[in-house]
């Protein structure tokens, strides 16, 4: 059985994709952070570049903050901002990786008084959560080291499984943590948290409302990332996407830009293992616009996940089953195939504005004349900058 573009599109219409509150603000590599007119200068503005985003698009209902980049006076004033402009609050980054007393570690430090520091630093953030009504913690840690003895990686690890059990028990009844993992960089040898398996293992120790945070960017080049996807959803321990695409290594690039093709096999298996507009597993980016603009850049991120995620959607489930069953090799791979390239842009068009938003959203933000307004407006000040 053929499935159509008007089988899918109540999915579509659920579908919320969390947007970092750091892509609006200047980005770079260590060779160059570029400034760009326009820029927000405080948590607030980048909110409402947020929410311009999901007025265009109906796909971003939550902002991602990031702490102590998004640090304010009064979070709950914060959130009925944000309420004002159509969107909310949602998860909370913590930070423990610019600050000169974390050069060797930070959950993970030798020194209890730094280990503490860093612990509450988390607690901070939990308070935030609090009052900003987030659900999720979100722990990614800078924690390794560059080269072989430097530390007891045993010993990093018991001590992160203790700061972690710590931070875990002021989680509140409906909040969660969850805990990125990354192959590489800053440190270079080994990272505390460098993969799936290890992420598993220490939210695992930790309960119920702790889980695995998947990063599209931090993987082994080469790595099979849709199986993972499919392992954490079938443990029930895929708590949140940080997605972006690389060619090389963590790259940050606009979802979907550098590998299409993975896109759509990680949503497939977002699909096929029932995690697409499941509560329990948050769509979040997680990139930097180092020299595109943030808010068109923003925009084209969610209308690539979507137009992969209706391509996911397409597949015929049945005639995929009978031709995997009959070990019809082509024929099941063809099945696939079909719906990566069916071209689902027009359908999206007209549903778009049948829903009354435009029909191209990229259209009608460069024509809208947005970015030459908030351009002239916002003059002065600091521009936000990833880490500051
Ligand atoms: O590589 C760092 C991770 O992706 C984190 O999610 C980090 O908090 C985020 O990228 C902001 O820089
Ligand atoms: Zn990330
Ligand atoms: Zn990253």
């Amino acid at each position: 059985m053929t499935i159509t573009f008007a089988d899918i599109s109540a999915q579509l219409a659920t579908q919320a994709i969390e947007l970092p509150s750091w892509a609006f603000g200047n980005s770079g590599t260590r060779f160059k952070v570029f400034s760009t007119p326009g820029t927000p200068r405080t948590p607030q503005e980048k909110i409402a570049d947020a929410a311009k985003v999901h007025e265009l698009t109906g796909l971003a209902p939550s902002v991602a903050l990031h702490i102590p980049w998004d640090k304010v006076d009064d979070y709950a004033a914060l959130r009925a901002f944000a309420q004002d402009h159509g969107v909310d609050l949602g998860t909370i980054n913590s930070n423990t990786f610019q600050d000169d007393d974390y050069k060797f570690g930070s959950l993970t430090h030798t020194d209890d008084v730094i280990r503490q520091k860093a612990i509450d630093h988390h607690f901070e953030c939990i308070g935030v959560m609090d009052a900003t009504g987030s659900r999720d913690l979100k722990i990614w840690l800078a924690d390794g080291t560059n080269y072989p003895g430097q530390g007891d990686i045993r010993g990093r690890q018991d001590r992160m499984a203790d700061s972690l059990e710590k931070i875990y028990a002021r989680i509140g009844e409906n909040q969660r943590l969850v805990l990125e993992y990354k192959f590489f960089e800053p440190a270079f040898y080994h990272m505390d948290v460098p993969d799936w398996g290890t992420s598993y293992a220490q939210v695992t120790a930790l309960g119920d409302k702790a889980l695995v945070c998947l990063d599209t960017g931090h993987h082994a080049p080469g790595t099979n990332i849709e199986f993972i996807v499919m392992q954490l959803l079938r443990l029930g321990k895929l708590g949140s996407f940080d997605f972006n695409s690389r060619f090389y290594a963590d790259d940050d690039l606009i979802v979907g830009a550098a590998d299409p093709f993975q896109l759509f096999r990680i949503i497939y298996e977002v699909v096929r293992g029932g995690g697409l507009n499941n509560p329990d597993v948050a769509f979040m980016l997680d990139q930097c616009h180092n020299v595109e603009d943030k808010i068109p850049g923003q925009i084209r991120s969610v209308l690539n996940v979507q137009e992969m995620t209706a391509r996911a959607l397409l597949v015929d489930g049945g005639a995929l089953k009978t031709a995997q069953d009959a070990g019809d090799v082509l024929g099941a791979n063809a099945v696939l195939m079909d719906a990566f390239y069916t071209d689902v842009r027009p359908d999206l068009a007209a549903w778009r504005e049948s829903r009354g938003l435009p029909a191209d959203p990229m259209k009608a933000y460069a024509a809208s004349g947005h970015l030459a307004k908030i351009a002239a407006e916002r003059v002065g000040g600091q521009q936000a900058s990833w880490g500051a």
